[in-house]
């Protein structure tokens, strides 16, 4: 059996600025010397991708027990808490593994994979192949790719994710990010409200690189991500986008199911 596609190039992260340059530092040496060979072709079952094609705003939501941004958000029992969201209506659960700032563990997602019926998605800083084999090993159906992150390396990521049966979400934050993610062929590109360098918000974000994303043709699935904490912070993308990925103001809400609801509630 094939090993899959070859090795990646290393990456350069001394290009990646701020916040967002210090953690992929620490995750890249987490993972230094790590074996980043994938293993034999799984098959792809696209979960992740149908579960966001569904008709209306789907919602992605997000088990964050705490954030750069906030510090602690709440001490969520991460299955619990993806069961609370799929009660409130959630299409797919987003797991946070990375655990300096985010308090993410990698045994939050294989408890979450074992314990709803809708998909997860592995939310880290991927700078290493071996983090997209776990996120398979552990029973995720997708895996987050920054291209802030990955730059031209975000095609080959994206392939490996595909060999190991992933879907992958394609984040990207500005005009220049969503055309490397475009030309990378990406099925499923998120845009990110809040830019990870400073952790400023702006929910102008998404509707405008949305609109660019369909303007150029794009035909794949789109979501709107960070920020949202109201039924009218959804307005600006409620037909512009096909689902919306939400952390925060659901994770610290105090009863997850009953936010989750309010939150979509047209
Ligand atoms: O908590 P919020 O503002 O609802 O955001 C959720 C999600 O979009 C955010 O956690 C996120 C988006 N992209 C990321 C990349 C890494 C870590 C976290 C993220």
């Amino acid at each position: 059996m094939s090993d899959g596609p070859r090795p990646p190039v290393p990456l350069n992260l001394d290009r990646v600025p701020g916040v967002l340059g210090r953690i992929v530092h620490e995750r890249a040496a987490d993972y230094a010397g790590a074996d980043p060979t994938l293993g034999g072709a799984r098959p792809r079952t696209h979960r992740f991708e149908a579960a966001l094609r569904q008709p209306g705003l789907s919602l992605i939501a997000e088990v964050k027990r705490a954030s750069p941004s906030q510090g602690a958000i709440a001490p969520l029992d991460p299955l619990d808490a993806a069961l609370a969201y799929q009660a409130g209506g959630a299409r797919a659960i987003s797991v946070l593994t990375e655990p300096r700032h985010f308090d993410g563990t990698a045994q939050a997602l294989r408890d979450v994979v074992g314990g709803v019926a809708v998909p997860a998605l592995r939310k880290d800083f991927v700078v290493h192949p071996a983090m997209l084999r776990e996120a398979a090993e552990w029973g995720a159906s997708a895996a987050l790719l920054m291209v802030s992150v990955l730059h031209e390396a975000t095609a080959e990521y994206l392939h490996m994710a595909h060999h190991l049966g992933l879907d992958a979400l394609v984040e990207v934050h500005d005009e220049r990010e969503l055309d490397i993610a475009l030309e990378a062929g990406a099925p499923i590109i998120g845009v990110n409200n809040r830019d990870l360098t400073t952790l400023h918000i702006d929910l102008a974000v998404s509707p405008r690189l949305i609109r660019r994303a369909r303007d150029a043709g794009f035909t794949g699935v789109l979501v709107a991500e960070s920020g949202y904490r109201t039924p009218q912070d959804l307005g600006s993308v409620r037909e512009l986008a096909d689902a919306v990925l939400v952390g925060s103001s659901l994770a610290g809400s105090g009863d997850l199911t009953r936010a989750a609801r309010d939150l979509m509630r047209a």
